[in-house]
């Protein structure tokens, strides 16, 4: 049965299967100007959809925004509407000094430090990707000769900090690669929803530096790195 997504506006019978995301609209429109026969679904919120192929295949492309709760009603409407593969396309602050600015990172899973989760399911239960999505990502990364870092991330809610301090150190030590607002989210929903979830992420700093001064996501390094995880996640959302 056909319906009309209430946040996003799009109709079910339109959306394709596979499903690309990333939180600002500008680069929704950029990387659906890479589709053949690419068109706008629709415009609602933050949530700005276009549909179109990547050799031969059909798919979409769906800004969620900045953070886990808007960008979780993305996600849950996505799932409703019949999405079996949901790719974030992102960007990420580091916490390791080989990962710089420029470097894309593919998160196998995410610390759950985002407050939405916690109001979703359990503690203890993990943000996981989806293996064989995983696996198309890295195999994509490849046949590009891209070099990726591949491991654990952690989202969080927080992006400039307050009074208090959040142990990245912690975390740090711990493994974790790189900081974002949204996998946890993706994650969780993919698993309580049977929808294979992945993402990719573009480095644009560190996470643990005053990013109320240090935070620039805008220059051609980045800008690049954009381009080639964007490449590679619509090389591997094809064979998923
Ligand atoms: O580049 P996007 O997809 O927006 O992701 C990252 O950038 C935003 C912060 O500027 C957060 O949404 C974070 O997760
Ligand atoms: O959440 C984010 C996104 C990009 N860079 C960061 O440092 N944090």
């Amino acid at each position: 049965m056909t319906e009309l997504l209430t946040n996003l506006k799009v109709n079910s019978d339109e959306l394709p299967k596979k499903v690309l995301v990333c939180g600002d609209p500008a680069r929704a429109k950029k990387i659906a100007s890479l589709l053949d026969d690419s068109m706008l679904l629709a415009k609602n919120r933050e949530y700005h959809s276009y549909k179109g192929s990547w050799q031969g295949v059909e798919l979409a492309i769906v800004s969620h925004g900045v953070g886990s709760p808007g960008a979780a009603v993305c996600f849950e409407e996505l799932a409703k509407g019949g999405a079996k593969t949901i790719i974030r396309i992102g960007t990420a602050g580091s916490y390791q000094a080989e990962i710089q600015p420029g470097h894309i990172v593919l998160s196998t899973a995410a610390v759950r430090r985002d407050g939405l989760t916690s109001q979703l399911v359990p503690e203890g239960f993990p943000a996981v990707a989806d293996r064989q999505v995983v696996k198309s990502l890295a195999d994509a990364a490849n046949e590009r000769n891209q070099p990726i870092h591949e491991g654990i991330t952690l989202t969080l809610d927080v992006f400039y900090t307050g009074i208090i301090e959040f142990p990245h150190e912690l975390y740090k030590k711990a493994g974790v690669l790189a900081v974002e607002m949204e996998n946890s989210a993706l994650f969780t929903i993919g698993a309580i929803r049977g929808v294979n979830t992945g993402a990719i992420l573009a480095i644009d700093g560190y996470a643990d530096a005053d990013l109320r001064n240090d935070y620039n996501p805008h220059t051609d390094l980045v800008s690049e790195a954009i381009e080639q995880e964007a490449f590679i996640a619509l090389d591997a959302i094809i064979h998923t």
